[in-house]
């Protein structure tokens, strides 16, 4: 679509809702509810849940936030859903395609979203800096994502960046493990939001993750394997719900 459509949508010029924000409410769940119906690493997930009920039920169940998977090859998912889960709910929803490019971006802002996702590990620091930048200059958001101290090190550029997530996952073997996240947490400076993603599925793994810090907690697997993932998400919430809270953020 050429960008002078991009820029003529609804969606382009409303103001948007800050991840950052709804992950550090206080008693909030700092929940990231994730709807993607198929990944690399397990095939079809779930093919049935639809968006409108799905994303809707992740909210009122107490979620902070959405992330929705948009590409079609790679997990099922289309524009259209994103734009779907924007039209039945007022909070932040993160685009968790991997961006290469600007016309992202220029899309993601497009189709309802509120942050874009960067990954050090396919992008440069050269290039973190102008797609980060150029996400901000229209409001959006940017989650990078990193999996080690040295891709941490080189692309954390907080004129570029809002928040840091670190993926459990390893996108070379697909292994999973929260040790990543628990190693890392230190590392990352406060100024950015610290978000753990992947593999996470116990109320007892967020109590040990928000104990080193981290405010978000991006789940996707967790919850769309069941037939209603919403329901699960609620359960999810009731017991973080019984955690000691999290310290005063930085
Ligand atoms: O989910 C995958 O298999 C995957 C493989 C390679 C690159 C990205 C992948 N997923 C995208 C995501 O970021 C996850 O969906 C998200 O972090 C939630 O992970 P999970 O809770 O383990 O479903």
């Amino acid at each position: 679509m050429p960008v002078k459509l991009l820029e003529s949508s609804l969606y382009f010029n409303s103001l948007p809702v800050s991840l950052r924000q709804y992950l550090l409410r206080e008693n909030g769940s700092g929940l990231i509810a994730e709807f993607k119906r198929k990944s690399p690493s397990k095939g079809w997930i779930n093919q049935y849940a639809p968006v409108e009920r799905t994303t809707l039920g992740y909210m009122q169940a107490g979620a902070a936030a959405l992330s929705i998977l948009t590409d079609t090859e790679f997990f099922g998912g289309k524009n259209e859903d994103l734009t779907t889960a924007r039209r039945f709910n007022f909070c932040p929803i993160l685009r968790k395609d991997f961006v290469v490019d600007e016309y992202q971006i220029l899309e993601a802002k497009s189709i309802g979203a509120d942050a874009v996702l960067l990954i050090a590990a396919v992008l440069t620091p050269e290039e973190i800096n102008t797609l980060g930048r150029l996400a901000k200059s229209l409001g959006l958001e940017v989650l990078l994502e990193v999996h080690d101290g040295e891709e941490l090190a080189r692309s954390a550029n907080a004129d570029a960046v809002d928040l840091v997530g670190v993926n459990n996952r390893n996108l070379h073997d697909f292994s999973l493990s929260l040790d990543t996240s628990l190693q890392l947490a230190a590392a990352i400076p406060n100024e950015f939001v610290k978000v753990s993603e992947s593999g996470i599925s116990s109320a007892a793994a967020i109590g040990q993750l928000r104990e080193v810090g981290y405010r978000g907690f991006l789940l996707g697997e967790a919850f769309m394997r069941n037939a209603r993932p919403e329901r699960a998400c609620a359960a999810l919430v009731q017991e973080i719900a019984a955690l000691p809270k999290p310290a005063v953020a930085s």
